[in-house]
């Protein structure tokens, strides 16, 4: 299932891997009471056992679920929350007892919440930053403009936070992220909620930052295209295992995934019958064709458009919970 190949070093991992975790796990204590007086204690193993590496330079997927641990091991990857076993190492630094050495050298955006100052415009949440990270001036204000740049900020630094739209924020909280080099970038779900423009932005920006190569990210996410536009490796966790690391095209070979061709026809037809996929779905003049998601959609757009009357079409990619579903039903079944 480790799809991925390793050179590993005399000390047991990659020469120049940034995060290391072994064997990390992190166990919560959770109580439901049973009665007027009684409350009954029950473990939840969020994080299970988890052991991977990233190399300086990655641009890493962390998929999973609802409730598979992405949150917990972000956390674990922060100092914000302690292991409950294993070992965690970002940069050398053991991330829950040097939390404020770390910080110097990570960046965190969460795509919840903001990480900026509600009532400020931009660029005062920016200058504290610049503060609390005692950045340097030049190279604050070379990092700076690059992110304007990059990210369309300009017109948006004197405006107060809460007057920003969403993918405005997040564009804003992504360069507040980035303003004091981090090594180490963690994004959580970075374009949850955003409209398709914004969504298209940021994920340019990342392909920036990632062609730059100095900064190592991981990514969580549920949307599958921030996958497959910004990262050669994905790894999924379900509760709180690793079940595959490795490529996307792995991952969909793995779990058998579907991609859905969606056409509509000049007026209504028998359901089709071309080779390569299956129709699964028939409403007046529009069709659904589901085929392998690991095949590309351009020969079957082709033998459609040429036999019948097109009008219209769309891809619709399988919802990564799906794809996971599928792997595991394949586990299961083992
Ligand atoms: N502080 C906590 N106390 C008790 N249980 C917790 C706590 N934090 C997380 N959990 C539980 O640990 C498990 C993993 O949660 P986590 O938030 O890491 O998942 P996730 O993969 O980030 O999910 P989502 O995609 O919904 O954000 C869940 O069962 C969750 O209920």
């Amino acid at each position: 299932m480790m799809g991925r190949t390793e050179v590993r070093d005399g000390t047991g991992g990659t020469g120049d891997a940034v995060i290391r975790l072994d064997g990390v796990c992190k166990v919560f204590d959770v109580y439901r009471r049973t009665g007027l007086l009684r409350r009954e204690r029950r473990e939840v193993r969020a994080v299970d056992g988890i052991s991977f590496e990233v190399a300086r330079g990655e641009t890493v997927g962390y998929i999973g679920p609802n409730g598979a641990g992405k949150s917990t091991t972000i956390k674990m990857l922060t100092g914000i929350l302690v292991p409950s076993g294993g070992s965690v190492r970002v940069a050398g630094i053991d991330p829950s007892r040097e939390r404020t050495r770390l910080a110097r050298r990570i960046g965190v955006v969460f795509g919840q919440r903001t990480t900026l100052w509600w009532d400020l415009p931009l660029r005062d949440s920016y200058d504290l930053v610049r503060r609390m990270y005692r950045v340097e001036p030049a190279r604050f204000r070379a990092n700076l403009d690059r992110c304007v740049d990059l990210l369309d900020l300009g017109p948006l630094l004197e405006v107060p936070v809460r007057q920003l739209s969403l993918g405005q924020r997040m564009r804003g909280d992504i360069a507040a992220a980035l303003l004091h080099d981090p090594e180490v970038l963690y994004l959580d779900e970075p374009t949850i909620g955003l409209d398709v423009i914004s969504k298209a932005k940021v994920r340019q920006f990342l392909a920036e930052v990632k062609a730059a190569g100095a900064t190592t990210v991981l990514l969580t996410t549920h949307d599958l295209t921030d996958i497959e536009q910004l990262c050669e490796r994905v790894m999924v966790i379900d509760h709180g295992r690793l079940v595959h690391d490795g490529d996307l095209a792995g991952l969909h070979a793995v779990g058998a995934s579907e991609r859905v061709l969606v056409v509509d026809f000049a007026r209504e037809l028998p359901a089709v019958d071309v080779p390569g996929a299956r129709t699964v779905r028939v409403e007046g003049p529009r069709q659904w064709l589901s085929f392998p998601a690991s095949a590309s959609a351009a020969p079957l757009v082709a033998e459609v458009a040429a036999r019948y009357p097109l009008v219209d079409l769309s891809v619709r990619e399988p919802a990564i919970e799906e794809v996971i579903a599928r792997l595991y039903g394949d586990r299961a079944s083992l």
